[in-house]
């Protein structure tokens, strides 16, 4: 058997639940299912949208290449009058970094924000045709994470009703705005604001940055590419740019003025709206990145699943087959619980929309009463699920072993395009600890106000401090009241122990920053409530189709005993757990691991991924991974001939004994 065509054939027929609905649940609806696979096929069919030579490709060409995409994908969206929707999921499969994600995800969205009803009318139509192109320069050479830190400034000069937009050092030159370094036309700015010297906060401006005619820098601004990025190919598509102002005005009105406003006296006047309103595009896009982790996890888990039922490796008997490396315990301790876990961050993400869409709509209504929840829930679910998943994708190249490592296995481009998330739109530890803060707040506040929204479960301190977990067997493990308390009991106690920690320091902020590590992981125990529990939500929905509601039962358990086993040593430590109850909880989880075992393909099969979005030669549908990878060696233009340039003039001297007289 040279390819494992037949090994994915018997697999998919071992599945004990309706494939096709299961595609259902995991899109979300039917009607999304069809819209999603619609465009999945006609992305894939294109041979405009080809990536498999990416990360052959050199800068230049790269860009260039990625530049045409989005002009056809634009084209596409005009001619086949694609709705918004149908435009994101194209830029989905298309699946390459461009400018057009900061047009769409950031600009836009910050404009819609933060600009007053009168900016609205001006800018969207333009940037919604894309008459301008527009990204978003926050961060700078010294200052990222700090963003009242940041250093350009904006100084109202009140003799021409304009603001002057300036760098007035190197550490404050815009640095990683995407698409700016050779496209975008205009960026939001964020500058300090300075009327009659004084320092007002920071803000959002618009400048425009190129001629519209020509694409030539405007005068006094200085802008270029920060270089080359992590990987072939990967996030080198993007433009991620250096910006320099020098003096450069702009009128009064390009300032986005939602939540503050400068009168052409140059008067600050703040409105009612709250200040954190500024960090309200980050929120969007944090929420956005969420929905993204489960497509990227579940592309690597894909792979690896697939190829882990066409490896075999060992324990071959009178000449059969090996046993398909999938078959090995410690390869399924490794890679269900990655599977299990793109299902965990596909629901959790589609709960985190419902939630942003109605702290959105409040907000439209000036009801901010919700955003402080929002913002630490965007902020810690961005934190966990990208950590999660770029260590996840790294797993699954490790269970494919050496083949893994290629670049055509899909996995390569895949992490260096992914990792860059844990640290853009917010460091994740930087993120877990705007969650502490809102837990601290939380926990100090118990015994006068009854907490909200995600931190409902805290109302009962007193039960989850005082009673302990009563499983017996491992049985008893399947309950999801029972998990559910778990994760709740753990995450209550470590809160409350930093809180009490916290009170023994004179100054807050020193004691917050002592204990900032500890901080963390009791963030990180609260972020995995809201998953867990938003897991357990979703099974009491209707899920149609045979089985598929008791395989997502088994992938509910597999998901929170693995992170229950992972994070033993926090529920053993707050006495929630005896060691005897996390052991069987242990036990139970490699009763699911069979129980996930001849269901595996058909698991990633139902993410409906097409060959051209998974890019890889391990995670073909069809399985015929050695003729191809044997052929795409073969392709690979270093092998265009047999001798490799140079190895006449630094090789042949070398074996030859005449290196002393080659010219090197
Ligand atoms: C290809 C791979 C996958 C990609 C995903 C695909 C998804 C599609 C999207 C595509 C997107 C485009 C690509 C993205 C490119 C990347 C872009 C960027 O990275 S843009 C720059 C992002 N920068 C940051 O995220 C900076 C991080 N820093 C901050 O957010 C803040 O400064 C801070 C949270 C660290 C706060 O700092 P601090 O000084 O302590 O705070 P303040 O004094 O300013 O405010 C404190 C107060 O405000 C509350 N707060 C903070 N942030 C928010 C918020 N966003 N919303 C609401 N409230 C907020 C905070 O809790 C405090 O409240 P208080 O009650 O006073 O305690
Ligand atoms: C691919 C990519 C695209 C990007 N695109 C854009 C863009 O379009 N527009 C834009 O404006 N920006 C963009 N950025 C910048 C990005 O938002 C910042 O890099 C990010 O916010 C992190 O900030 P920083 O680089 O200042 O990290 P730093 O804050 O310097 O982090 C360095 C280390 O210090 C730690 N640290 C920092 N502060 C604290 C603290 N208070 N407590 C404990 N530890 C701390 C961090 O955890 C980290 O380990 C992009 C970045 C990347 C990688």
């Amino acid at each position: 058997m040279e390819g494992g065509v037949d090994y994915l054939i018997d697999e998919r027929k071992k599945a004990q639940f309706d494939v096709e609905a299961m595609k259902v649940a995991w899109a979300g609806s039917r009607q999304a299912f069809e819209l999603s696979d619609r465009i999945a096929k006609l992305v894939a069919n294109d041979p405009i949208f080809e990536k498999f030579s990416r990360p052959m490709l050199g800068r230049k060409e790269l860009f260039k290449n990625s530049l045409r995409k989005v002009a056809h994908a634009w084209k596409l969206i005009i001619d086949l009058r694609l709705s918004e929707e149908e435009a994101k999921l194209l830029r989905h499969y298309i699946d390459e970094p461009a400018y057009t994600d900061l047009q769409w995800e950031m600009f836009i969205p910050a404009i819609e924000g933060q600009g007053t009803e009168e900016q609205k009318r001006k800018w969207l139509p333009l940037a919604r045709k894309m008459q301008v192109i527009g990204s978003y320069a926050q961060t700078e050479l010294g200052h990222g994470s700090n963003v009242q830190g940041l250093e350009t400034t904006a100084t109202f000069d009140p003799q021409t009703d304009e603001f002057v937009i300036h760098s007035p050092t190197l550490t404050s030159s815009k640095w990683w705005p995407g698409g700016t370094a050779k496209v975008s036309t205009h960026a939001i700015v964020y500058a300090r604001l300075i009327l009659d010297g004084q320092f007002h906060g920071v803000h959002g401006f618009i400048v425009q940055l190129r001629n519209l005619e020509n694409h030539t820098p405007l005068p006094g601004i200085t802008v270029g590419d920060i270089g080359m990025k992590f990987g072939n190919g990967a996030y080198n598509t993007m433009d991620n740019g250096v910006i320099r102002f020098n003096h450069v005005h702009i009128p009064r009105n390009q300032m986005l003025m939602r939540v503050s406003q400068v009168t052409r006296e140059g008067k600050f006047v703040q409105s009612d709206v709250p200040r954190q309103l500024l960090y309200g595009t980050m929120v969007y896009v944090r929420q956005k990145i969420v929905a993204d982790a489960s497509k990227a996890l579940s592309r690597a888990v894909c792979i690896a699943t697939r190829y882990s039922a066409v490896r075999r490796q060992f324990g071959s008997r009178n000449g059969g087959p090996e046993i398909q490396v999938i078959d090995y315990k410690t390869q399924q301790s490794r890679l269900f619980p990655l599977l299990a876990s793109a299902y965990a961050f596909r629901f959790v993400g589609e709960w985190l929309k419902w939630l942003y869409t109605d702290v959105k709509q409040r907000l439209e209504a000036n009801d901010f009463s919700t955003l402080p929840e929002a913002h630490a829930c965007t902020a810690g679910l961005k934190s966990l699920t990208t950590s999660a998943t770029a260590d996840g994708i790294e797993e699954c190249r490790k269970l494919c072993g050496g083949h893994g490592y290629l670049v055509s296995s899909g996995i390569p481009e895949l992490f260096a395009t992914y990792v860059p998330a844990c640290t853009f739109e917010g460091d994740n530890v930087v993120m877990m600890l705007q969650v502490a803060r809102f837990l601290v707040k939380t926990v100090s506040e118990l015994g006068y106000k009854q907490p909200v929204g995600t931190t409902a479960y805290m109302r009962r301190v007193t039960a989850l401090m005082q009673s302990n977990c009563a499983v017996r067997t491992a049985e008893e493990w399947l309950n999801p009241g029972v998990v559910v308390e778990a994760f709740e009991a753990r995450s209550t106690r470590m809160a409350v122990a930093c809180g009490q920690r916290l009170a023994k320091f004179e100054n807050p902020e020193e004691g917050f920053a002592e204990l900032s590590a500890d901080l963390v992981e009791a963030s990180l125990a609260h972020c995995q409530v809201i998953v867990v529990s938003k897991f357990v939500e979703k099974l009491q929905q209707e899920i149609p189709g045979k089985g598929v509601k008791r395989l997502l039962e088994v992938l509910f358990y597999v998901y929170a005993l693995f992170l229950l086993h992972k994070h033993q040593g926090d529920f053993l430590a707050t006495g929630y757990l005896t060691p005897k109850q996390a052991s069987l909880a242990n036990d139970q989880l490699r009763i699911l691991y069979s129980k996930v075992r001849p269901n595996a393909i058909a698991l990633v099969d139902s993410f409906n991924h097409t060959d051209h979005l998974l890019s890889s030669i391990l995670g073909r549908y069809d399985g015929n991974v050695y003729p191809k990878l044997y052929e795409a060696a073969f392709n690979d233009p270093f092998n265009d001939s047999d001798i490799a340039d140079g190895i006449h003039q630094y090789v042949q001297p070398m074996l030859r004994q005449e290196l002393h007289s080659a010219k090197l």
